[in-house]
């Protein structure tokens, strides 16, 4: 997933009258009208940057759009539908960015959990290696201290160093990241690439693709959705195949995805649409929910 061109720097419209959803809209909605009929509901997963809210350049400044926020809080209460937030950013850092109790949210790439009863739980083998993150945080916050336009995000069990304000920097300040990584992570963390980033996390076996096959196996006839837009978020697209769910990408690429939609305002008119009309398809063929 390249992030050259950049479909979601673009906020929310805030004129849904001209808004027209495109092509991955009404795709993933033929494909949600087809499949939702025989299951008991609709788990439903949604990321955070670059789904629920547009990419800018300032981490700190993100914001779910307006109408994603309105949908979320409707979805939350809508019968037959599992929601779940799942996000690279610390958990509570998005929950506070969605706002929406009663939600579950997975943060951090699956190391925090909250099934929506406040209570987060926290990885084990994550949670032993706190230290070495925060040591290699506070070397990486010194080396970086002088580069112009990078940034270094404490999520406590990882760290993100941001360049997206130094793109030419990109390859110099990932080389930078790992090499303090092998000197000072104690052989306990490994690095990823995002959009404009790079993850320092402990080197556990979780992610987003384990998440989100957790919470499918315990929704059990549920149809299990999973809409992302970033390279953290390929493993759950790979667990939404294996579990045969729908999987829409956030993006300008074939991915190989259900769908593809172009940016947080096209998944807003397919979070409308379940809302509206999406949960009356639920459980049409006589599966009926009656647990959740
Ligand atoms: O899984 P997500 O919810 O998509 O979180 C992934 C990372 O998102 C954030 O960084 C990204 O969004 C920023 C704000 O738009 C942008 O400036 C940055 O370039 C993007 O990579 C967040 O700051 C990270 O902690 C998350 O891991």
């Amino acid at each position: 997933m390249s992030d050259q061109h950049d479909p979601n720097e673009s906020g929310d419209s805030g004129d849904e009258a001209r808004f027209q959803p495109r092509d991955g809209v009404t795709e993933t909605i033929a494909v949600l009208q087809t499949r939702l009929p025989d299951h008991h509901g609709l788990l439903l997963c949604l990321d955070f940057d670059g789904t629920l809210a547009p990419i800018v350049d300032d981490p700190e400044a993100a914001e779910i759009t307006p109408t994603n926020a309105e949908l979320v809080d409707r979805l939350r209460d809508a019968p037959g539908i599992e929601l779940a937030v799942v996000s690279g950013r610390g958990l509570a850092d998005v929950r506070g960015r969605v706002d929406v109790d009663d939600v579950t949210y997975a943060g951090n790439y699956g190391i925090e959990t909250d099934y929506g009863d406040g209570d987060i739980e926290v990885h084990p083998d994550a949670a032993a290696a706190e230290s070495v993150v925060e040591r290699v945080r506070t070397r990486l916050e010194d080396e970086l201290e002088d580069e112009d336009g990078v940034a270094v995000e404490d999520k406590r069990w990882t760290t993100t160093v941001h360049f997206r304000r130094a793109p030419d920097r990109a390859e110099a300040v990932t080389d930078r990241v790992e090499a303090v990584v092998a000197e000072h992570g104690d052989d306990q963390l490994t690095t990823a690439s995002g959009r404009a980033i790079v993850e320092i996390k402990p080197d556990v076996e979780t992610n987003k693709g384990a998440v989100v096959s957790g919470f499918a196996a315990e929704a059990d006839g549920y149809l299990p959705m999973y809409v992302g837009d970033d390279v953290g978020d390929r493993s759950a697209f790979e667990a939404i195949d294996a579990a045969g769910g729908v999987s829409v990408y956030v993006g300008d690429e074939d991915i190989g995805a259900t769908a593809t939609v172009a940016s947080p305002d096209e998944v807003a008119a397919l979070l409308r649409w379940i809302a509206d009309d999406g949960v009356d398809y639920v459980g049409g063929n006589g599966a009926v929910d009656e647990t959740h």
